[in-house]
């Protein structure tokens, strides 16, 4: 083997330009983009969901049978090929499984069978390689989805030559989402449900596909140094910090990056007038364009933006108390999200009674997200916990000043103006209390009004951070020649 150049299956439930419900889509795409840019050579599976963009250019390659324990008939499935920029895209076919409106659920519930769903797709991820012909260096799961890969290739896939040399590294891109499940619902898969093992188990008759990948695969990361440090703590690790403490040695957090190809100010076409950080009239314009867009006044206000997920992860449990008194200032602000419907419900009342200062639209729009990180003044992510976070990179590039809880990625990556003004790019803000937050946002507000020159600096400086996922594609390439170096032979 040239041991730079590495054959690399990466398994991902969604990749951006095919699925997506959230983050994980972005890294799906832009790390194995930047994988092949350093000479590896890389293949991507996931599921072949109805939903999937350009399904229809797909080209059926395999005809496959999974089989399962003696009780139940093979599950066949089909392999669909598509390309990402050059890269292969196997999608995994089964009507059953995929061909349903949802990725994970409708109806902000999930799908009941999850767990069969996805150690299905992880069991079809490996048959798929074997079929393809293509025999991985490494393995790179990404969250619970794939959590059983690296307990297969250690059972199931023990003796198989094809794998020998195959090394495992899942990346947690949010361990709050573990795939907590009935053992029962498992039944395809033999060496898990039959498992009377306590590394596998949870409460006698669960299994937490998280723990499993965690504690099976040969390396483990997380997407930011900050938020690999929460997770060895009690009060940080959503009750995991046991797992990762016992993986310590084999765990690293890797930032995420910003992929500058669609999240850049200079050549963007979903918005209206590009700029750079010589010259910002564009996003003045931008500014103007976002305001009439979503029905406001397009006055010289500041602009507070916020797209997300809309879940208790993204702070709503901070803004919500404090919407009231910060919506007496002079500014606006406007929200883009879909998910919690308590969440809904409260940012749709507010907003119907601050029609003239707060939109909610309660969507996913891509488009719309690029035309708040354009024309917002500031965004807002007063997470309680965040892995990386990609919104504020995104923020930053746009001239977008993000106001963060000091926590997760948010904290390797915005550097707040009263700490540290010389170099700053944004505000943050420590404790997870409606009112320090209102605090935050005042003084934001406080800099648009009274030094107009020393928020353009901070615009510019902002704009000149950059998160080149160039950079954590190398880290990667380094984790990956660790596993490679690992003893072969794993101790049961
Ligand atoms: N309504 C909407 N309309 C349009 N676009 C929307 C949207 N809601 C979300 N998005 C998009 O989805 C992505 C969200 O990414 P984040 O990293 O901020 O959060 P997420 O919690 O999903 O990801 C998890 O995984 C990523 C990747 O590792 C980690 O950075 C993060 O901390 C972790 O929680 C962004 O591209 C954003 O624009």
């Amino acid at each position: 083997m040239d041991s730079h150049k590495l054959k690399i299956l990466f398994i991902s439930s969604e990749v951006e330009g095919f699925s997506k419900t959230g983050g994980l889509a972005d890294v799906a795409k832009s790390l194995p983009l930047e994988l092949r840019n350093l000479g590896h050579e890389i293949v991507i599976v996931t599921p072949f969901y109805r939903t999937l963009n350009h399904r229809e250019h797909a080209q059926q390659t395999h005809l496959l049978n999974l089989h399962t324990d003696s009780s139940r008939p093979d599950i066949q499935f089909s392999v669909q090929e598509l390309s990402l920029d050059g890269i292969k895209v196997l999608g995994i076919d089964n009507a059953h499984y995929f061909d349903r409106p949802g990725l994970y659920g409708e109806d902000n519930n999930a799908y009941p069978d999850n767990g069969e769903r996805f150690a299905f797709f992880s069991l079809a991820a490996l048959l798929t390689t074997l079929a393809e012909d293509f025999s991985p260096d490494i393995i790179h799961c990404n969250d619970w989805h794939t959590g059983l890969v690296p307990y297969l290739l250690k059972t199931r896939f023990y003796n198989n030559s094809f794998f020998t040399n195959s090394k495992t590294v899942i990346t947690s891109h949010n361990s709050a989402f573990q795939g907590i499940f009935e053992k029962s619902q498992l039944n395809l898969i033999p060496e898990v449900s039959a498992c009377m093992d306590e590394r596998v188990l949870e409460n006698y008759s669960y299994i937490n596909f998280l723990k499993v990948g965690v504690l099976y695969a040969d390396k483990v990361n997380t997407v930011s140094p900050n938020y690999a440090s929460e997770l060895l703590t009690t009060l940080g690790s959503h009750g995991m910090s046991n797992h990762f403490i016992e993986r310590i040695h084999d765990f690293q957090g890797i930032l995420n990056g910003c992929d500058y190809n669609d999240w850049s100010p200079e050549t963007d076409k979903l918005i209206p007038f590009n700029f750079d950080s010589n010259d910002l009239s564009g996003k003045d314009k931008c500014k103007a364009a976002l305001q009439k867009e979503v029905g406001l006044e397009a006055i010289d206000v500041p602009v507070y933006g916020m797209v997300c997920r809309l879940t208790d992860q993204k702070g709503f449990g901070l803004i919500i108390p404090i919407l009231d008194r910060f919506l007496k200032h002079n500014v606006q602000l406007i929200i883009v999200g879909s998910g919690d419907p308590s969440i809904t419900g409260h940012l749709t009342a507010l907003a119907s009674h601050y029609k003239d200062k707060f939109k909610f639209i309660d969507a996913y729009s891509n488009e719309l997200s690029h035309l708040i990180e354009a024309g917002s003044d500031f965004f807002m992510m007063p997470s309680i916990f965040e892995p990386c976070g990609l919104n504020q990179l995104y923020s930053l590039a746009y001239g977008t000043l993000p106001i963060v809880r000091a926590v997760g990625g948010l904290k390797d990556t915005v550097i707040d103006y009263d700490q540290d003004p010389d170099n700053a790019n944004g505000f943050m803000f420590y404790d997870p209390n409606p009112n320090q937050l209102l605090n935050i946002l005042r003084r934001a507000l406080l800099l648009y009004i009274e030094q107009p020159e020393e928020m353009l600096r901070l615009q510019k400086q902002a704009m000149k951070s950059h998160f080149y996922w160039s950079d954590s594609a190398k880290h990667y390439e380094r984790l990956y020649q660790d596993a490679l170096h690992l003893d072969q032979h794993w101790e049961n």
